[in-house]
Formats: structure tokens, sequence, C-alpha cells
């Protein structure tokens, strides 16, 4: 069943949708636009729709656009884009290990400094001119709106090859554009199946479907002569809004408009830049400011937006890597349980809230949206507050200015449980796909079916990776507020114990330590620090390897050649943890080791008392961060020792540098002495004679 999903909440920016409906006839909602591993080139074309399980081979192929890692149409692009107005260039595309292709600096860029400069008579947008004006004709007396319109002028345009202006554009687009488009509905089913974002694509791609559907029937097919169907088409489609949803940006300065920018849309997504396109009045043309420096031959970054890493999957065909998104967000579904006396009565507030059952919310590693929160409080509010209701509903709709105040703490408790059961459920399902996929029958059927198949899974590995692991931080989040609220009064004061182990030890060529873990949720912070080595000539700089596996032998995190490092994880699973040092440098080293577990112990519900509680919890926070004060001061020690022993190494070696050349002086001296007496006493001897 597909899902309703409130995007906009207090953690999400905003939603907004690409284009407003100029004619409800129009039934398409399209979702807004713009350091991963490499993919292999996926040179296939596949169906997408449920019913249309046509093979790859079968499957019609574009006949314009290039594989997209081929740089021989997209230097014709570079050339005709000189020709066609472009100002010169700081940056040239090039073959990137990001991205396939991408634009990369030719020469020094500092950081604030302007680029690109794409004049808007290269931009394409819902005013761009046809080729076959009676064909945009037709479509603008139809009034249909900027995205089926763009898509359709593509196409349109792709067909018509040389013919057109845009034909060396379009040559070097990509043939299949990455996206969940190009996913067929066993794949989005088999790989996705634990994350929301299955839904979302099943979504757009009957959203697409319907798009052509309703243009079929009530443009092309009466005027056939105009768009015949060869080339209008679900497959020629497909394509289209595939790139549209690749590369089309919104410019704020150009009064909100979309566009594809040429020569712009050659630029990759890093989601720690934070810089974007848009249109400059002054130069009057696309632009986008460096907020970094660039060294000839790196590859230049743009933000296609603050995107959770399955947004861009849905719209770019990539996950970046674990971590290193920080608008990374996953989708939790909550429901009214069906037994509930107030079923319907609360469907009704959900409803008149443009609500449903189940609903998704976003969730970050940072926490969750007060919408989520008052979903929760509807769900277990008992019969005897069905006058709150109608408040909850609207306050998880987000149309409460009150929302930050809406607190229940009677039933505090029992949302937060029903979240944490919600968190958990979709953990495990992620979880189950996880193992899942390791032993997954990739039905080989071809070496090309074979390398898109495996591709596709890694993806849904990336993804559900990384959307499990914001639900771990919810879990651990959640256990721990509960058993703040739990423990009440004086408890609060043991809530928090941990267990710590430090100490110093040398390293020949490997050593290995173990910890052991006895509640899962718990923190574990582990920090170390090269000291010294045992021959003061000589100071280790490449540092030692750390990597920590986890109670399955699973490795956890790994840190390479570093001299010191911190680094902190939840416990997922209890059991014993590994910690292995290898040293390569041929001189043995010492380490200072620090490893400790934060927990909060468990305690049964006990009598709570409201004006108690919230200081308790506070108690509970300060001992918590005062044990991590602990482990910073640990470590910071550890660092100043490191520093006084290469203080005291280099004044050591100071001291030995001056009596060298101290004595080299003297004995240079004593060697000049004894060559000037030698010389005098020949001269004397000489003079006698
Ligand atoms: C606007 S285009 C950028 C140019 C594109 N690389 C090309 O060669 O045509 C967006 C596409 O680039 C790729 N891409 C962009 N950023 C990426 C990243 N960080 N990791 C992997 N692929 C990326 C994806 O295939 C995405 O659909």
């Amino acid at each position: 069943m597909a899902k309703a999903c409130v995007l906009q909440s207090t953690l999400l920016p905003a939603y907004s949708p690409l284009h407003k409906l100029r004619n409800q006839n129009f039934t398409i909602s399209f979702p807004p636009l713009p350091v991963s591993r490499c993919r292999p080139g996926i040179h296939c074309s596949v169906s997408a729709g449920e019913t249309t399980t046509r093979s790859m081979e079968e499957a019609p192929e574009i006949s314009w656009g290039c594989e997209i890692d081929s740089l021989e149409n997209a230097t014709s692009l570079q050339n005709w884009l000189s020709d066609s107005g472009l100002p010169p260039q700081k940056m040239a595309i090039d073959r990137v290990d990001i991205g396939e292709r991408g634009l990369v600096a030719s020469q020094n860029l500092r950081k604030g400094e302007k680029l690109l400069f794409v004049p808007p008579s290269l931009v394409i947008s819902a005013d761009s001119e046809w080729t076959n004006p009676e064909a945009g004709e037709v479509m603008k007396r139809y009034d249909v709106p900027d995205w089926p319109l763009l898509a359709t002028y593509l196409i349109s345009e792709a067909s018509l090859q040389k013919s057109s202006r845009w034909f060396n554009y379009i040559s070097a687009l990509p043939r299949q554009p990455y996206s969940l488009l190009y996913w067929t509905r066993t794949e989005l089913d088999m790989y996705l199946e634990a994350s929301q974002i299955r839904e979302r694509a099943i979504e757009r791609i009957t959203n697409v479907v319907g798009t052509f559907e309703d243009l079929r029937s009530r443009i092309f097919s009466k005027h056939p002569h105009l768009f015949p169907k060869e080339v209008f088409n679900d497959e020629t489609f497909k394509w289209s809004f595939g790139i549209l949803f690749s590369r089309l940006v919104r410019l704020p300065s150009m009064d909100g408009r979309f566009a594809l920018v040429p020569w712009a849309d050659m630029l990759n997504h890093n989601c720690e830049v934070e810089t974007f396109l848009d249109y400059d009045k002054s130069s009057k043309g696309v632009v986008f400011t460096t907020d970094r420096p660039y060294q000839p031959g790196e590859q230049v970054f743009i933000s296609y937006g603050n995107k959770s890493n399955g947004e861009l999957l849905l719209s770019y065909g990539f996950v970046p890597r674990e971590g290193t998104n920080p608008s990374d967000s996953v989708e939790l579904a909550l429901s009214l349980r069906k037994n509930d006396k107030c079923y319907k009565e609360k469907l009704d507030a959900l409803k008149k809230h443009g609500l449903s059952t189940p609903q998704c919310f976003p969730v970050r590693i940072t926490g969750w949206p007060m919408e989520l929160m008052a979903y929760a409080y509807l769900v277990v509010s008992p019969p005897d507050m069905r006058n709150n209701f109608e408040e909850m509903a609207k306050a998880a709709s987000n149309k409460t200015s009150t929302k930050n105040d809406l607190k229940y703490p009677e039933i505090e408790e029992d949302a937060l449980q029903f979240i944490l059961d919600s968190c958990e459920t979709s953990i495990s399902k992620y979880s189950r796909f996880l193992k899942e996929s390791g032993s997954m029958d990739l039905d080989i059927t071809s070496p090309k079916q074979l390398n898109r198949k495996a591709f596709l899974k890694q993806l849904a590995v990336d993804l559900s990776t990384s959307e499990r692991r914001i639900l771990y931080r919810a879990q651990y989040i959640l256990r721990r507020r509960l058993r703040d609220i739990r423990s009440g009064e004086l408890k609060a004061l043991r809530l928090f114990s941990g267990l710590r182990n430090f100490f110093k030890f040398v390293i020949d060529r490997e050593e290995c330590f173990s910890h052991k873990a006895e509640y899962e949720g718990d923190t574990l912070h582990v920090s170390f620090v090269v000291i010294k080595s045992d021959s003061q000539w000589h100071f280790n700089e490449d540092g030692v390897d750390l990597v920590i596996h986890g109670p399955t032998g699973e490795q956890i995190h790994d840190f390479r050649e570093q001299i010191s490092a911190k680094h902190d994880f939840v416990v997922q699973k209890k059991g014993v943890y590994r910690f292995c040092f290898t040293n390569k440098s041929p001189y043995h080293e010492t380490i200072d080791f620090d490893v400790q577990l934060g927990h909060f112990a468990y305690y049964d519900q006990h009598a709570k008392d409201e004006h108690f509680t919230p200081l308790m919890e506070q108690i509970s926070k300060l001992e918590e961060a005062l044990y991590n004060i602990q482990f910073e001061q640990h470590w910071l020690e550890a660092q100043t020792d490191r520093q006084a022993i290469v203080n005291e190494n280099m004044s050591k070696r100071a001291v030995h540098k001056a009596l060298f050349e101290s004595f080299a002086l003297i004995g240079a001296s004593l060697l000049q002495v004894y060559l000037l007496r030698r010389l005098f006493e020949r001269k004397l001897g000489m003079s006698r004679v």
C-alpha cells in the first residue's frame, strides 16, 4: 500500500513541489530536485512498470544520448558551447572517480570565486523555442505544466537530431540516466523491501506513466503527425523524466524557474559542499560560488540540495558513503492500532488534517520532528483524551503554531514506547534484508545482467545500512529517555554507570584487546595516542592501524596510519568487542589506549513524581557529560604526553647536534693548528739551510 509522507517537518527543509499544476487535469506531482563508490556502466534499457517485465535485451534502446562515461560527445558539447557564447572556463569535462564524468579545475580556484556564467540563451526552460514550432504551439494551447512540457520538449528536440540546436547537448546526455525509474518492480520489491524509498519510487514511476498516458490520450493521439508513437512513447518519456529528475535545477533568482543548464549539469554532488546553482543578475548568467579552493586537476562539486540518501538514490541513482551526508534521514512509518477503541475517531481527525494511516515521518541522526511525536500521542491516547484528538492530529500535520509546547506527560512514556516499537520493527526489516543480501540469488543469465544486479544490490545495501544507522541512533535515544522516565526520583543518580579501561602498552607488530559490552544501545568511546617509539632518533609520524571488530567478527571501524584518533559507536550487539592494533614501523611504539562504555542501567517502572523527573533527567545527563569530560581529559593528557616526549626528543637531538658541531669545530681547529705548525717548522728548517 502506498503511504503518504509528511515531509514538511521541523527537521527537514520544507517540501517544495517542483511545479504548481496549471491544469488540474494533470495529476502528476513531482518532488523537489538537486562520496560514493564507483559503479559499473549500466548500458541496458530496463522497463520499470509493474506489468512490463521485458528483459533488458528486449527493451528498446533510446537512439540518442551516449554512454555516461563517454567523453567524446562531452568534448563536442564543450566546443559547441564555446562557439555558442559560453565564456572561457576555468574547468573542463573529464572522467572522474565520483560521478563518472564531471567538471575538473584546470587552474587554481579560490574560495568565493564565481564560476560558469552560462548565458540564458544556453538554458532550456519552459519558454524555450521549439524546433518544431507547431508541436510547441499545441502543447501551449493545452496549457501543459512545466515538467511534462519540458519532458516532451526534450524528446521532440532529441528526435530532430542535427536540426535541433540542442543536438550537441542531447548527444552528451546519458542514454540511460541513473534513476530508480529504471528499476523494475521486481527489483524494487527485492532490493528496497525495507526502505520507504521503495514506495516513493513506485509512486514516481506511476506518476510518470500516468503523465505520459494523460498526454497521449489528450494531446498526442489527436495530433499523431506531430507526436508519432514511435517517438513519443513510455520508453522515451522514462528517459526524459530520468534526465529531468537528475539534471533539472530551480533558479531562485530567475523567479524560481526550472531549467536544464548545459555545462552546469556536468557538476557532481558532494554532501559537504554548500554551493548551489543560481542566476546572477549582475553577470546575466547561471553561476555558482566556490565554498572552498580547488587545485588544478581536482573535481569541482556543487550541492544538489539537502537531500537524504534515499532521495539522492531516487532522483540521481547514487548513495553517498555511510555517515558522510549531514542531511540524511529515514522515513519511519507509524500506524493507528487496528484494535484501538477510538480507531474511527482518530482516523477522522487525521483525515481532516490531510493525514492517514500508515503515515511516514522523517527521522534524522539528530532526532525526529514534533509532528511524529504528535502522531504517536494520538495513537496511544486513551478514550478519555478524545477531546485532544483534534489538537494532536493538527500538530501531526504541522498546522499548529503551538506544536513545540505539545506535551501530554501522562502518555509520554507510552508514546515513546510506541515510537521505539515502530523503530525496532523497521530495524528488524533492514537487518533481515542486509543479512539475506549476502546470499541473495542474483539470477544470473548474462554477465551484463549480473553486473547490473550486483550494482543495484550494492546501492540497496548502502541505502539500507545508512537508514538503519539512523534508526539505531533513534532507538538509543528513545531507550535512554524511557529509562530516564522509568527510573524516577533518586534512581537517576545511579542511572549512568561507566566501564572504563585505559592503559599504556608497548607494541611491536600486533596487539589485540577485548572489551565486553553487556547491553545493546550503550555507547562505546575509544581513543588512542601513539606516545613514543623505542628510539629517540625516530619519532613515528606514520601512526598505527586500529581495527575494531564486533562480537561476530564483523568489522565496525578502522583507522589507518593514525597517530591519534577517537571514535564513538552505539553497541548494536552485546558481546565481546576486539580492538587490534598493527604497528608497521620497525620500532616498538608506546600507545595510550582508552576504551569506555557508557551504560544507563535499566530500572523497572517506579512511582513517578512529575516534579522530580525532569531534575533526575538533568542529573543523569550531567553524569554522562562528566564521564565524557573524563574521557576527553584522558585523551588530552595522552596528547600532551606525546607532545612532551616529542619536545624532549627534539631538545635532546638539538643538544646532540650542538655537541657534535662543537666537537667537529674543535677537531677542525686542532687540525688547522697542527698543519700551520708543520708549515712553520718546514719553513724554519729551510731558512736555516
Ligand atoms: C547533474 S548530473 C552530473 C553529471 C554526470 N556525472 C554526467 O556525466 O552526466 C547528475 C548525475 O551525476 C552522477 N552523480 C552526481 N553526483 C554524484 C556522486 N556524488 N556520486 C555518484 N554519482 C554522482 C549521478 O549519476 C547523477 O544522476
